[in-house]
C-alpha cells in the first residue's frame, strides 16, 4: 500500500478538498482509503457526502471504514459517533491516542493500494504526531496557494518533513487562476507562478495547480467531488496524480 499524507503550512489553501477528490480520482481504478486525522476541522466526510454515516467496530475490535463507493473507504474524527455541530474538544494525550489507533487499528480493505492521510495543518503537534505514529508514508505532498504568506508557509512545511524525514514527493499550486464567467479572461488573484518558483527554489516536483473555481467550492458544499463532475478539472487531478504515480515509480527503482 502506498501511504501518502498531504499536508498544508497553513490552512484554508484546500489541502481537504483536493485530498478527498484525489481519493475519489484513484477510485475509479484502484482500491483507496482516505484518512481525515485534521480534528479540528474534519471536512471530508462532508466533501465525499458520507456525513450521516458512522464508523462501526469490526468483531476484532477494529474500526470499519465507511464506504464512499466500492473502492474508497473513509475513516474520519467527524464520523465518530458525537453530537452534530459540536466541536472537537480533546486534549493533546487523548489526541494522541486516537492517532495511534487509527495507526494500527483500521480494518482497510486488504487490497487497498492507496491511502491518503489528510493531515492537520501547520507544523505542530498534530501533523508532527501523525507523520511520525504512521510508518513508511511514501510521501507528502504539500498544497499551497500563490500568495506569498502561503508560500512561505510552504517552506515551513518542507522543512517540517526534511526534519521528520518524510520525503516531499511535490507541491501543489492551488486557486492559481480564475476564469471571468463573463469575458473569459484568467486573472490571477494571488499573483502567478509563486508555486512553480517556489519549488525550483527549494528543489521540490511540482505537481500540477487547479484553478481557484466556484465548482470547486459548491462540489465540497453539495458532497460531490469534482472528478466526478467536471472534465476539465478532473483532466487537473489526473495530470497530478499521473506526476505522483510517475515519483513514486522513480522512487521505487
Ligand atoms: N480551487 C478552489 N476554488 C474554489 N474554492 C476552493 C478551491 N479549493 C478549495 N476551495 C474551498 O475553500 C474552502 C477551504 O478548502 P479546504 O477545506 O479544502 O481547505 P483546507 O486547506 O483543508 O483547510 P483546513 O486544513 O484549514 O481545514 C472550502 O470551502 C473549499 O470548497
Amino acid at each position: 500500500m502506498k501511504t501518502l499524507a498531504v499536508m498544508s503550512g497553513k490552512g484554508g489553501v484546500g489541502k481537504s478538498t483536493i485530498a478527498a477528490n484525489l481519493a475519489a480520482l484513484i477510485s475509479k481504478e484502484h482500491k483507496v482509503g482516505i484518512l481525515d486525522t485534521d480534528f479540528h476541522g474534519p471536512t471530508i466526510p462532508k466533501i465525499l457526502d458520507i456525513e450521516e454515516e458512522a464508523l462501526l467496530t469490526t468483531p476484532d475490535g477494529e474500526i470499519e471504514p465507511v464506504k464512499y463507493n466500492e473502492n474508497l473507504q473513509a475513516v474520519s474524527i467527524d464520523l465518530m459517533q458525537q453530537e452534530e455541530d459540536q466541536p472537537t474538544i480533546w486534549r493533546g494525550p487523548l489526541k494522541m491516542k486516537v492517532i495511534k489507533e487509527f495507526s494500527n487499528e483500521i480494518h482497510w480493505d486488504e487490497s487497498t493500494e492507496y491511502l491518503i492521510i489528510d493531515l492537520p495543518p501547520g507544523t505542530g503537534d498534530e501533523p508532527l504526531s501523525v507523520a511520525q505514529e504512521f510508518q513508511g508514508i511514501d510521501g507528502a505532498i504539500i498544497v499551497t496557494t500563490p500568495q506569498d504568506v502561503a508560500l512561505k508557509s510552504v517552506r515551513k512545511s518542507v522543512n517540517f518533513a526534511k526534519r521528520i524525514d518524510l520525503e516531499v514527493i511535490g507541491v501543489i499550486q492551488n486557486m492559481n487562476k480564475l476564469k471571468c464567467p463573463n469575458c473569459g479572461e484568467e486573472i490571477k488573484i494571488f499573483g502567478s507562478g509563486g508555486g512553480v518558483e517556489m519549488s525550483k527554489e527549494l528543489d521540490i516536483p511540482f505537481l500540477g495547480s487547479l484553478p481557484l473555481d466556484p465548482e470547486i467550492m459548491q462540489s465540497g458544499e453539495k458532497g460531490k467531488p469534482f472528478v466526478e463532475e467536471d472534465t476539465k478539472l478532473k483532466e487537473s487531478m489526473e495530470t497530478i496524480f499521473n506526476n505522483v504515480k510517475d515519483i513514486l515509480g522513480e522512487k521505487n527503482k
